[in-house]
């Protein structure tokens, strides 16, 4: 039987506080998702969100999925109704989508005390409702709501409704983990208990975990373990309350730790450009520690894994980064060693291998500055120079010699605070005084090296100041409180780097990161 991965970004994923799709967003997030191989996507509930009932009849002019099929979701009739003649699954139908999946009560509390109908009723509403729609000719999964909890306090009507939905016609019937509180040996031993109890294939069942637990992935990989054959998830978890079990986590594990080849070819490697722009979609930021995907998720820090991956990246990787598109990254800070360095340096384009005193020079340098405030992690431009002065062929250039520099801030009558900076420097043997004036210190000292370097560097004019952080680093060791200022340089082409710099005043730290960035930057043009 066919691996089925469900996708339901577009409805439970929708369900998370502070998402709202358009439906122009909508279609976007349904095409990265068949780029990544899904084979079903859950566009939403027709007929009861209007967004959605707009998204199924743009998407099938608009739509063409390569790999996935478009399923609309809903619910089964309400109860002493007939179902051909319930609005909400007549909404269904219109969608006409190949595949319907209807959320089912499979909780007696639930039928009883929030659906207030009795327990053969429930039954009844789930049996005409799929044999309705497979007469329709759709394909009909039915996510039996709380199976969990509802196995667990009445294990023999639990398993009627999944007997029921089934016997009707039902494609596969979806367990649903909907209070998201059970832990994997709660779901290995209530599938184990389900199968053996009805004698149903366990291929038949698939698997929805919320994450209230934090365990929707390791639930989802235990029900897979259980024989289950079909996982629903979202990108990057998103869903209602914690969230739902995290697709690119649960893909990445059936094909890479179980062996199972649940995406079409190439597929896969798609994970981390599909999950960065449905969060820029959703506009939510990238989560940098997401396992698998998160920019992160191969970033090593400590000095003595640096040393082993040295030797062979997998020794401290559980997979190769490429087979999901990320990539390693080796972080300077002070717990590097000068295996660290040395990679970071190899990035970079700098072989320090050659040069064993310099590497030690610069870790030397590294920790010190590190300890006194400075932070290299996020700073490879800052990083590179200070490996470049280490380099006697590679030396960075410095662009000016700094004869003095003057900030002034003036609150004026009108209340407009207006600031100017004076530098003087020497640049290519000749002594520029200039001036400008800008909307802050910062600004202002950045307006007038500019205007003093300017003759001698056009290309200048391309960089743009794009970020400013100021950090206050509270003193220790008896030592006061420095000022970390980060500093974000665009190029004007698309590209960037970031410098640092560390002083208690909070100018002359970020005189130091403007210096860097404009001496880097100089120095790649
Ligand atoms: C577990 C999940 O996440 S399932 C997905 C849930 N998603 C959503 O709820 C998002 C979209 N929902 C909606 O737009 C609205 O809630 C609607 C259109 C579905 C229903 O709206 P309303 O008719 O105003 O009802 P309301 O939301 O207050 O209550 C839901 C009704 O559906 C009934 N109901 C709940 N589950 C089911 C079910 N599985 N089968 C049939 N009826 C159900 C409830 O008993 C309640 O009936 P009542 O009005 O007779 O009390
Ligand atoms: C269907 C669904 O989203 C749930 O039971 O959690």
């Amino acid at each position: 039987m066919t691996f089925q991965v469900y996708d339901t970004t577009l409805r439970d994923g929708a369900q998370r506080e502070g998402v709202s799709y358009s439906v122009v967003d909508k279609l976007a997030v349904a095409r990265l998702l068949d780029e990544f191989g899904v084979g079903f996507i859950e566009g939403g509930w027709p007929g009861a969100v209007p967004k959605d009932t707009e998204f199924f009849r743009r998407a099938r002019t608009e739509l063409e999925l390569r790999h996935a099929v478009l399923v609309a979701f809903g619910a089964t009739r309400r109860a002493n109704t007939v179902a051909a003649d319930d609005p909400q699954v007549r909404g269904l139908l219109e969608a006409q989508t190949p595949a319907i999946a209807l959320v089912a009560k499979a909780d007696l509390r639930h039928v009883e005390r929030a659906l207030r109908t009795t327990a053969k009723e429930n039954l009844a509403m789930i049996h005409d409702t799929v044999t309705h729609l497979v007469a329709e000719g759709r394909r009909v999964f039915v996510d039996g709501e709380h199976f969990y909890d509802g196995y667990r306090h009445d294990p023999a009507y639990t398993a009627s409704v999944v007997e029921t939905a089934l016997a009707a016609g039902a494609e596969r019937f979806v367990l649903c983990d909907t209070n998201g509180g059970m832990l994997p040996s709660q779901v290995t031993a209530a599938i184990t208990d389900l199968t053996d109890r009805i004698g149903v294939a366990p291929e038949l069942l698939g698997m929805h975990a919320q994450n209230d637990t934090a365990c929707a992935v390791a639930n989802t990989i235990a029900a897979v373990e259980a024989g289950v054959r079909h996982v629903q998830g979202t990108a990057n978890g998103y869903g209602e309350r914690p969230g739902n079990a995290d697709i690119f986590a649960v893909v990445a594990n059936l094909q890479l730790k179980l062996g199972l080849p649940v995406l079409p070819e190439g597929c896969l490697e798609q994970m981390v450009r599909v999950s960065h722009a449905i969060a820029e979609i959703a506009n939510i930021a990238p989560d940098t520690h997401q396992a698998y995907a998160g920019a992160a998720a191969f970033a090593h820090k400590a000095g003595l894994h640096a040393s082993a991956i040295k030797v062979d990246p997998l020794l401290y990787n559980h997979v190769e980064p490429e087979v999901v598109g990320n990539d390693m990254r080796i972080l300077v800070t002070e717990m590097a060693g000068r295996a660290s360095i040395e990679l970071k340096s190899r990035e970079l384009g700098l072989d320090l291998a050659g040069h064993p005193e310099a590497l030690s020079r610069v870790t030397n340098r590294v920790k010190e500055l590190e300890a006194g405030g400075w932070s290299f992690e996020a700073a490879d431009a800052s990083f590179e120079l200070l490996v470049r002065s280490e380099l006697p062929d590679a030396a960075p250039v410095r662009p000016f010699a700094l004869e003095s520099y003057r900030v002034l801030v003036e609150h004026r009558e009108d209340g407009a605070v207006v600031s100017e900076a004076t530098v003087k420097i020497r640049v290519r043997g000749e002594r520029v005084i200039a001036t400008a004036e800008g909307n802050g210190p910062v600004n202002a000292l950045d307006e007038a090296l500019r205007v003093g370097l300017g003759r001698h560097y056009p290309e200048l004019r391309e960089f743009e100041l794009a970020d400013y952080k100021v950090r206050i680093l509270e003193g220790s060791h008896g030592t006061g409180a420095v000022t970390r200022v980060l500093v974000e340089t665009a190029n004007g082409r698309g590209g960037g780097w970031t410098t640092v710099g560390v002083h208690p005043n909070v100018v002359e730290a970020s005189w130091h990161a403007l210096v860097d960035a404009l001496t880097y930057g100089l120095g790649r043009a």
